[in-house]
């Protein structure tokens, strides 16, 4: 496998484990692989930089299997093997309830029973990190989730202490487009696949995605989104709401 990287993705990655301090000497640092490209991604870039990072961490795999059909767990035994990465593969029953209820919400809940299998087997190994392959489009498109779904302001942070479990998410491409990453995959040839889940391309991500994607092809505008993620002393955003029956009041007072 080729264990070398461009020097401008080798500059936004560590631009992001710099500023947000993402890694330090003496983490155990376990990435969550999906079987998807991003976290395939993360793991062959972390692998690199054990090598040359003057920080001494320690690094495994950790996989959820869904257990759809086409699971992906050999295919990422194969991928570890081969950057010599330990890989933890959780057995888990996501697919059947997938399957068999309407929930609402399927994919958050997905990703809540996967975090938590995850976390669970952390703890268990005083692993104090769990790395995503989550990445710059995800961010925007997070972002725009938030306002449009939820009518707020939250995108996915670069790092999040969960201080229940003392396990930190950290998210070192952060940084890095999507694209850049679909190129450094395909030039690798890596062919890892992840399970196909029936939600797939159906999602509220999914449709954000779409949407917005005149808007994610055109820099300038892509960045000025970038840009609206930061928090700032002077947002120019309204008051926070007044409370109804204080407003009741006051609006009274203005009738005679
Ligand atoms: N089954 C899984 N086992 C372990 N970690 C997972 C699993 N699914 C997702 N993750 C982690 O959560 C992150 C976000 O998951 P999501 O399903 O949104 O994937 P994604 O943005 O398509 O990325 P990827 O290409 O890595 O699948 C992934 O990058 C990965 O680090």
């Amino acid at each position: 496998m080729n264990l070398s990287l461009d020097r401008s993705v080798t500059a936004q990655v560590v631009k992001a484990i710099a500023e947000f301090d993402l890694i330090n000497d003496g983490d155990r640092i376990a990435v969550g692989l999906s079987g998807g490209k991003d976290s395939a991604f993360l793991l062959l870039v972390l692998k690199i930089f054990s090598k040359y990072f003057s920080k001494d961490f320690m690094l495994k795999a950790v996989h959820v299997d869904p257990g759809f059909d086409d699971s992906s767990s050999l295919a990422l035994k194969d991928f570890c093997q081969q950057l010599k990465i330990d890989l933890k593969i959780i057995k888990s029953e996501i697919a059947l309830y997938i399957n068999s209820t309407e929930a609402s919400n399927p994919c958050s809940k997905c990703a809540h029973f996967r975090k938590g299998a995850i976390i669970n087997y952390l703890k268990q190994n005083n692993f104090n990190k769990l790395a995503f392959g989550h990445h710059l489009d995800d961010a925007v498109e997070t972002y725009l989730m938030s306002i449009i779904y939820s009518g707020q302001l939250q995108t996915l942070a670069p790092k999040r202490f969960l201080d229940k479990n003392k396990v930190e998410i950290i998210r070192p491409l952060i940084y890095l487009r999507e694209s850049v990453i679909i190129r450094e995959i395909k030039k690798r040839n890596i062919k890892i696949k992840k399970s196909l889940c029936p939600y797939d391309g159906n999602s509220a991500r999914a449709k954000i995605k779409k949407d917005f994607a005149k808007y994610f092809k055109d820099e300038q505008l892509f960045s000025n989104l970038t840009a609206a993620m930061r928090k700032k002393e002077n947002n120019n955003l309204w008051p926070t709401k007044t409370e109804e029956k204080l407003l009741t009041q006051k609006m009274k007072k203005y009738w005679k």
